[in-house]
């Protein structure tokens, strides 16, 4: 991540592992800067939460598990822009003449692809925006060439547009490179800037790094304005190297906020082979994050600036540069980062996974990754409810995995259609059932009746998965067992299985036989103790339907991989993916995935019409809750598993 400058910014952009992270709970380190926000956020209490629905019956197919912790969904979307921080935020600057629009910004470093804890920046910059009646710009941070891309800034767009929100514009810091130029140059005149050319070790020591002494100025910091404004020039013009001269805002070194020891405005990078991927070979020097951030938000005339809480102390020195340039003053406030535990988001470590061969990609569904999270089925609504539930106050939020899993559980419960789905299918043969039977059974896609039905074959061969039969039955198994009858769900009679066949090289079950249990005209039938799901063989139906599905489990062992004392991936969870390369659907899946996409929500289809293979979600009754792969061709569906149906933690 990119990080205000530390103690010993350089002239290079300190690099992620690099920066020491600011406390986010120590604040401002200037006590004449205490934030005005600085009190504790209101306690939002959150209304009140829809009661988990019972899970879909599964006829007790399976021993009673407990009800999965439900998680804080809000009904209301824009719950977190009505109490707490965003709203003290707001009432600090609120809609005025002097302020007549809300204008935000989302300003990624097109460096990486996005994750789950930009989600959080999104919703709030753009959903603050939104919610006031105003405007977020989406603004690529791009004044460090080094590690930044084309490919990120499309990617960014996309992952922005699907989560719901659109940008008034998209701009870029490398756009206003020539208003920034100017504006140092009046810095300089201002007295407010000079150029150095300390080196590193040199700076240290003046900052009073390692030595214990107290801090100086270096010696140029009294040169003349016009020596600056010459060597200033000479820098633009490429006449020194990378860490030969920089051009520092000339603040307060005895301030104890670091963030005010005359840090860089602009620097030279090391960047010969790489050129700025907008301008070229224009630039010979770059700005840096603590001189383009608050003038390019100056520039867009943003009301609040929006960031995280790493960046709170750098608010002393935002202020001090757009003040002594007499430019406008956007309001910055920090809100508390999202983290996600039991995986990694740093870019540097997916790269290293993608590198090394352990995912697939950045959008491999384990990952937590944006374009991972689309790809593995998680809907943006899901996402961005979650979002609003934790509220946003100064703290930073470390989520687990499983509670996000269960609010993507409950979202999808009641959005998206049912199916049934067999993911280890095993053949059963009705014996007493004509070879060409044929009924139609109707199955509603969902317990909500809106939802509608459609129309399966049950025939001579149906699948069954292969869990639910066992060769030896027991009193507590309530499955299919030899002489014991089970329900297919919405078959009108029960079937009970007679014998079985084994494959003798595999010694697994091959095929059982068994009898419909229909009654005679006018007599009764036992009701079973339990249904199962099922897919029924039929040429005229084409059912049915293979499929490939990917079920994964979480990509690591523990809840901090990176505290692994021999390094993250020896964390990796050598069974983060199980594939069933013969699993069957019945036919309703034809009909979801005609009308997704699913949640009917903000995701859009195809030029042709046709859906975007993630918007297929659909829960596989008593299974769990799928989505078409994008690996998926024209003679093979690949599935992905969303989530389960339940918490599985702790079972075997
Ligand atoms: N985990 C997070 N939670 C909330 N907001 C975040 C998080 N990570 C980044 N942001 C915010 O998103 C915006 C764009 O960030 P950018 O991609 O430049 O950040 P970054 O900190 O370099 O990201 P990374 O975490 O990938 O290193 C910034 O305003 C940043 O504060
Ligand atoms: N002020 C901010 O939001 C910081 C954004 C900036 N792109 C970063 O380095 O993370």
């Amino acid at each position: 991540m990119s990080a205000p400058a530390n103690t010993t910014e350089l002239p290079e952009r300190p690099k992620e592992a690099e920066v020491p992270k600011a406390d986010p709970q120590a604040g401002s380190a200037a006590p004449s800067e205490k934030p005005k926000d600085a009190k504790p956020p209101k306690k939002a209490k959150a209304p009140k939460q829809p009661k988990e629905k019972a899970p879909p019956k599964n006829g007790g197919a399976k021993p009673k598990a407990a009800k999965p912790e439900t998680v804080d969904l809000p009904q209301d979307p824009d719950y977190m822009f009505k109490v707490g921080f965003l709203a003290d935020v707001y009432e600090e600057r609120p809609i005025s003449e002097k302020h007549p629009k809300i204008i935000t910004r989302f300003p990624p470093e097109p460096n990486g692809f996005l994750h789950f804890g930009h989600s959080k920046a999104i919703a709030i910059n753009f959903g603050f925006a939104r919610y006031r009646g105003g405007e977020c710009i989406l603004r690529y941070d791009d004044t460090n060439p080094a590690g930044e891309d084309e490919v990120y800034y499309k990617a960014i767009e996309e992952m922005v547009s699907w989560l719901g929100f659109k940008p008034v514009r998209s701009t870029s810091a490398s756009e206003n490179f020539q208003q920034l130029y100017e504006y140092a140059v009046d810095l300089i005149k201002k007295d407010g800037a000079y150029v150095c050319h300390c080196s590193k070790a040199e700076i240290k020591v003046q900052r009073g790094e390692g030595t214990g002494k107290e801090r100086f100025a270096c010696s140029h910091r009294d040169r003349p304005i016009e020596e600056s404004l010459k060597e200033f020039q000479a820098m633009k013009e490429g006449k020194y190297k990378a860490g030969e001269a920089a051009l520092r805002m000339k603040q307060d070194i005895t301030n104890p906020n670091p963030q005010m020891w005359d840090l860089f405005a602009w620097r030279i990078l090391d960047t010969e082979e790489k050129q700025h991927h907008k301008t070229g070979a224009e630039w010979k020097m770059y700005p840096t994050y603590d001189f383009a951030h608050p003038l390019c938000d100056s520039i867009e005339n943003i009301t609040h600036s929006l960031c995280t809480t790493e960046f709170e102390q750098s608010r002393v020195s935002y202020d001090w540069l757009v003040n002594k340039l007499g430019v406008y003053q956007p309001m910055q406030r920090e809100y508390g980062r999202l983290n996600i535990t039991g995986t990694i988001l740093s870019k540097r470590k997916i790269i290293e996974l993608v590198n090394r061969g352990h995912v697939r990609g950045w959008d491999d569904p384990r990952l937590y990754t944006l374009i991972a999270l689309r790809r593995r089925g998680v809907p943006p609504g899901a996402i961005l409810s979650f979002v609003n539930g934790l509220g946003v106050t100064k703290n930073n939020s470390n989520v687990q995995v499983a509670k996000f899993d269960q609010a993507i559980r409950q979202y999808l419960e009641a959005t998206v259609p049912r199916l049934m789905l067999v993911l280890e299918p095993l053949k059963v043969v009705i014996d007493n059932l004509p070879d060409d039977y044929l009924e139609e059974v109707e199955v509603p896609f969902s317990k909500d009746p809106a939802f509608g039905t459609h129309k399966v074959p049950f025939t001579k061969t149906v699948y069954i998965e292969r869990s639910d039969f066992r060769e030896v039955d027991s009193s507590d198994f309530f499955r299919l067992a030899p002489g014991k009858s089970v329900g297919l769900l919405k078959v009108p009679f029960p079937i009970t299985a007679t014998s079985f066949d084994k494959d003798p090289e595999t010694g697994l079950v091959s095929c059982v036989y068994a009898k419909y249990e229909k009654p005679e005209e006018g007599a009764t039938f036992k009701k079973p103790k339990s249904y199962i799901h099922w897919v029924g063989e039929s040429a005229a139906y084409n059912s049915p339907i293979k499929a490939e599905v990917r079920a994964f489990n979480p990509l690591f062992k523990s809840e901090d991989p990176s505290a692994h004392p021999d390094g993250y991936l020896a964390d990796l969870n050598a069974d983060s993916e199980n594939i069933y390369k013969n699993a069957f659907m019945e036919t309703g899946f034809r009909d979801i995935q005609k009308s997704a996409p699913w949640p009917k929500d903000v995701e859009e289809s195809n030029t042709d019409g046709s859906p975007k293979p993630w918007t297929v979600r659909f829960q596989g009754m008593r299974v769990a809750y799928f989505t078409v792969d994008k690996d998926s061709t024209d003679d093979q569906i690949v599935l992905n598993r969303i989530v389960t149906l339940k918490d599985d933690k702790g079972k075997s």
